[in-house]
């Protein structure tokens, strides 16, 4: 079938849902164009069906298209950040990186060279995971293509700063531990957002802090509120070159049931949109959604919250991506 598209400055966009029904069609993210649909892309949302790495509830795995199949209502224009993101850059659907289930070490190889491959001609990628183990290989990517360590951003219930489960270095509850101590993130300008939950002990926390992480937890979010929760991250964070995180389970529960370490207590998904908003300018190098586990999942509801996060950073990327190049050409 002819698929018909939004077109907009050039930049081919979503199949338009006002001539082919939105529930029609094989689904890309947000029905945006395949890789292979455009000439170039500026950013690209990949899919890595990873989750080898989990210490719970399997399945994040089938994560990545669950979150494209809920992305077929969002729409070319966001009004919360007024940004049109697929007429402003060329965004396409890289499709799914195909990552070994049986051997972790290789599938990180795996992840950190496409990464690199997909990055080579300076686009900005968004990743829909996957278990959190994926981060790591995304990281090292994105700090040899920013040629520094890089600052970041991670939405989680989870510190994910452990250091071993059953004498596995590399699973979902330790990347940022073996990150830390790879050298490629700015240990000056690295927080967590929306911890909560029991931890093994005390020395959890004392080694997190010695990492160099700060800490806005769930609770911070409830008792200071979004605005000067974003104003601390702003200042922190600055100019760096910035890698987002966000695990789903950051959400509650009732927000995001779809996902393997759920925790009581969390920040909704309206917190959630409204603080990432609110890096509005930032230098944002990459991202990632990770830990959606549509085995678990009802009404497509965690699908839906993850596929907004995809589109409000993706709305971030582009806005900053097209006044640069309007800067450049002043
Ligand atoms: N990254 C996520 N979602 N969870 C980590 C939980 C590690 C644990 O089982 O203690
Ligand atoms: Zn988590
Ligand atoms: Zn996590």
């Amino acid at each position: 079938m002819e698929e018909l598209r939004i077109e907009e400055n050039g930049n081919i966009g979503p199949i338009d849902a006002s001539r082919i029904p939105r529930f029609a069609g094989l689904g890309t993210y947000a029905r945006l164009p395949r890789i292979d649909q455009v000439p170039a892309a500026d950013i690209k949302v990949v899919g890595v069906p990873f989750d080898a790495g989990v210490s719970y509830r399997p399945g994040s795995r089938f994560g990545s298209t669950h979150i494209r199949e809920s992305s077929r209502l969002l729409r070319p224009y966001n009004p919360a950040l007024d940004v049109s993101p697929f007429a402003l850059t060329q965004v396409a659907d890289a499709g799914d990186m195909a990552v070994n289930p049986f051997n972790i070490n290789e599938a990180i190889e795996t992840i950190q060279q496409n990464a690199l491959d997909l990055t080579a001609d300076g686009s900005t990628l968004v990743t829909l995971g996957g278990d959190h183990t994926i981060a790591l290989p995304l990281l090292r990517a994105a700090a040899e293509r920013a040629g520094a360590p890089v600052a970041m951003l991670h939405f989680d219930a989870h510190l994910d700063t452990w250091d071993t489960y059953f004498g596995a270095e590399y699973t979902h509850g330790t990347p940022f531990r073996r990150a830390v101590e790879e050298g490629i993130l700015d240990t000056e300008a690295i927080s967590h957002v929306g911890t909560r939950g029991p931890l093994y002990g005390k020395k959890d926390l004392e080694d997190d802090k010695r990492f160099g992480f700060g800490i806005v937890t769930s609770s911070d979010v409830y008792y200071q509120g979004v605005n000067e929760i974003v104003h601390k991250l702003r200042d922190r964070i600055g100019d760096r070159p910035l890698y987002i995180s966000v695990d789903i389970d950051v959400l509650d529960p009732a927000h995001a049931p779809g996902t393997g370490t759920p925790e009581a207590g969390g920040i909704t998904s309206r917190e959630l949109l409204e603080i990432i908003r609110g890096l509005r300018g930032m230098n944002i190098v990459g991202a990632d959604i990770v830990e959606v586990a549509p085995a678990y999942d009802h009404a497509e509801m965690t699908g839906v919250a993850a596929s907004h996060v995809a589109y409000d950073l993706v709305s971030l990327i582009a806005d900053k991506r097209a006044n640069d190049k309007k800067a450049a050409q002043a």
